[in-house]
């Protein structure tokens, strides 16, 4: 039985990018861009002024106290002037392009201006506030590197180069099966021996939060034949997740049915609680996670191996979340042979996490997760994790360290 680590790599080397397809710029957001991109020009395209002010010839002030006649005005996106007569002076305003000739803005609080003539009241030193040309980027330059996730900041740099579409990897299309016969859909009225079908939900949820498509599949009943038939739907998408029916229960039809349509097993069963029973399988390259069905264990399985595995496949580079150490509240115990995730709830103080156990670790719980903010890994070996002692923990939320305001 793998590890969780081992669980984890073995599904992360399973698969590959995705292709590339070419998108708007603003939909790449979040995306992860596949080829360099380089500049068709230089950044500034032109020489401009910095600041609102007067474009001068510092030759003409090298003294102190000078005085210039004005004689022009350059407004942002005004056309380029020719080269100013000695001795004088253009007002000009911050972006527009600095007269031939010119080689420094005055700022206008540097300035007084009376009578068409304008009087510096400080030393004017060569180049200042203008923006030359090239400044930023010179044309040729890589501006963003193949693999690079877009943000607002990528955004701006490929608009002001005139890139309205963009090569990114493609979002995976993943498929969301779950099992039972006990399972109705949302909607239904609720009945003994019913459960409604929150896995698809939270399930499709997860998925798109990570940028990807949820192709909700609905239920597969306890047999062959409805197995059969909505696996071969899924297995159409790039990746297939099902959840439930994957454990030791005589019904638990999933991984021979996978079997039988071709999905190569590559394990079955992790050393690990919750998420024990998941099995994972490859079938032409697409990934099929079978995810075990207590609405918990799905949650905390997809977080631990699904989520990895389709952000590769989404083209990022950075798939494995990174353990952050907070001290526990108080202590906490578990059976020693397996690595436990455990549901905690994380407080910043001055800078410190401090992980208190977010309520009944029960996989069948599931206001604990619903409380719970991040998941402390707790050693394979140990049975017990005194209070005042440091975790492992794996954050869920990007606002966990976020204040009040
Ligand atoms: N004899 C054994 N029994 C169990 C074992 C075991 O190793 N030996 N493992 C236990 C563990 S751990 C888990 S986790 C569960 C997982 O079993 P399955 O993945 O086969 O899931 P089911 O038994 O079908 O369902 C478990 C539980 O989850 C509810 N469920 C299922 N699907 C959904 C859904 N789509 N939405 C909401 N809730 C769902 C289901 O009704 C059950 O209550 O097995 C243990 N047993
Ligand atoms: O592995 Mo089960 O997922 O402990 O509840």
């Amino acid at each position: 039985m793998p590890s969780f680590e081992d669980a984890r790599s073995i599904i992360i080397n399973s698969v590959a990018p995705l292709g590339v397809e070419r998108v708007d710029l603003l939909s790449a957001l979040g995306r992860v861009i596949a080829e360099d991109v380089t500049a068709p020009w230089d950044m500034p395209f032109y020489d401009n002024s910095a600041m609102d002010g007067f474009a001068v010839r510092t030759s003409d002030c090298l003294e102190g106290n000078c005085t210039l006649k004005v004689t022009g005005y350059i407004p942002a996106g005004g056309a380029v002037t020719p080269a100013i007569e000695p001795g004088s002076a253009v007002r000009i305003m911050t972006g527009a392009p600095i007269p031939a000739d010119c080689d420094a803005v005055v700022p206008v609080e540097e300035t007084e201006e009376r009578d068409g003539a304008v009087f510096l009241k400080e030393k004017v030193t060569p180049r200042q506030h203008i923006r030359f040309r090239g400044m930023d980027v010179c044309r040729g330059e890589t501006i963003i590197t193949a693999g690079t996730v877009i943000h607002p900041p990528e955004i701006s740099m490929l608009a002001s180069f005139g890139k309205a579409v963009v090569p990114v990897f493609r979002r995976a299309r993943v498929a969301v099966l779950s099992t039972g016969d006990e399972l109705i859909e949302l909607g239904e009225p609720p009945a003994d021996g019913r459960i409604i079908n929150s896995n698809a939900l939270s399930l499709a949820a997860a998925i798109r939060e990570i940028g990807a498509e949820p192709i909700i599949l609905g239920i597969a009943r306890d047999n062959r034949e409805s197995h059969l038939e909505k696996m071969i739907e899924g297995l159409k998408a790039d990746a297939l997740i099902t959840s439930a029916g994957v454990s030791a229960g005589d019904r638990d039809l999933v991984r021979d049915c996978l079997a039988e349509l071709g999905v190569g097993q590559l394990f079955w069963k992790v050393d690990m609680k919750p998420g024990g029973p998941t099995a994972f399988g490859v079938k032409d390259g697409k990934p099929v996670f079978s995810l075990p069905g207590n609405p918990v264990s799905t949650m905390v399985t997809f977080e631990e191996f699904a989520k990895p595995a389709l952000l590769r496949m989404m083209g990022h580079k950075r798939v494995i979340k990174p353990y952050v150490k907070a001290t526990l509240r108080e202590d906490a115990r578990k059976k020693p042979g397996k690595v436990h995730f455990l549901r905690v709830r994380i407080e910043v103080e001055n800078g410190r996490y401090w992980a208190s156990i977010s309520g009944d670790q029960n996989t069948g719980i599931l206001k604990t997760m619903v409380r719970a903010n991040a998941i402390a890994v707790l050693p394979k070996d140990r049975t017990a994790v005194a209070a005042g002692e440091e975790v492992d923990v794996h954050l869920l939320r990007g606002d966990v360290d976020m204040l009040e305001g």
